[in-house]
């Protein structure tokens, strides 16, 4: 079966979206069984073969949060970081930061919540509260010279407060700029969003002054629309995608919640679109196929099933 079907652009898209993959951090931090450090190593290194040039390698919060990614320190340790790619790493606090510094970690994203109660939930604290114990870290991760992404989880729906006023994720994000984050990604975080709802939110960000190249976007697939909310944001202008190799990943806070939007499946629409990545479709479909192998279980992407008849 070909697997090449041509490319036909749109009008009013980029000619260059950057994939942020998020496979290593988001996508197994959900993993209930612990993955071997060799295996987060191989991963990121065969996603980094296969193009990828952000791979955001894991996370430094305190391991009671999030058991899996312990081995931060020993990943990135043994990790050949090459010229070109960044590693970017989730900071929570100050601590986590000088953790990182010492790492020798160029990237950080440290995550808010633009809803109270997932705030509470994912950061025993409120939105407030967690914006001030972010402030200092953002301030000297920047002094350092270091990149910092600000997340904004739950922008499109919230599962305990239900739809979230789009002048909430304003608000938080507006702070987050403040604070002095060079990106801020808003995340999907249980995979509620509708094209409709991403234009709106982009629209009023634009508005509000913040410029649609700081801004990433990151869909869950719980309702299969990741994909559409994509296409909507990259006519709007937006150049930065989050996916997760294999479509790992998921929201302990959301009913039967998939994955995060499959980078298989964005790299086939992209490419379908003419629009380039830099990823090798075939390389990272033999590295999802062999993540699966290694966790015991099929890759949930549309894509891997189609290439690979699973
Ligand atoms: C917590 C953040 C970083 C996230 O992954 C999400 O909102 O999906």
């Amino acid at each position: 079966m070909p697997t090449d079907y041509g490319t036909t652009p749109l009008e009013g898209l980029p000619s260059r979206v950057t994939i942020w993959e998020v496979g290593p951090r988001d996508g197994l931090q959900n993993e209930a069984a612990l993955v071997p450090i060799e295996v987060k190593v191989e991963f990121i290194e065969r996603l980094v073969d296969a193009g990828h040039t952000v791979v955001e390698a894991t996370s430094l919060v305190h391991p009671k949060w999030v058991p899996q990614l312990a081995d931060a320190e020993q990943v990135l340790r043994r990790l050949s970081r090459r010229d070109g790619v960044r590693y970017p790493v989730l900071v929570p606090n100050e601590h986590g930061l000088d953790r990182a510094l010492d790492l020798g970690v160029t990237d950080i994203a440290v995550f808010a919540s633009v809803t109270e109660s997932f705030s509470e939930a994912n950061l025993n604290r409120p939105v407030a509260e967690a914006l001030r114990m972010f402030a200092p870290v953002v301030a000297r991760a920047r002094e350092a010279g270091l990149g910092v992404r600000g997340y904004l989880s739950m922008c499109f729906g919230d599962p305990w407060e239900g739809e979230v006023p789009v002048e909430r994720v304003v608000d938080v994000a507006s702070r987050l700029v403040r604070l002095g984050c060079t990106e801020l990604s808003l995340g999907d975080t249980i995979g509620v969003a509708t094209p409709g709802r991403v234009a709106a939110v982009l629209d009023a960000l634009v508005d509000a002054g913040i410029p649609i190249q700081r801004l990433a976007v990151h869909f869950h697939d719980t309702y299969g629309q990741a994909l559409a909310n994509t296409l909507t944001a990259l006519r709007r202008g937006v150049t930065v995608v989050d996916a997760s190799a294999g479509g790992l990943g998921g929201c302990p806070y959301a009913r039967s919640a998939t994955g995060n939007l499959a980078t298989e499946d964005l790299v086939w629409q992209l490419a379908g679109l003419g629009i380039d990545t830099g990823v090798d479709l075939d390389k990272l479909v033999e590295t999802s196929v062999w993540l699966a192998a290694e966790l015991g279980r099929p890759s949930p992407s549309r894509t891997v099933r189609a290439l690979t008849g699973g």
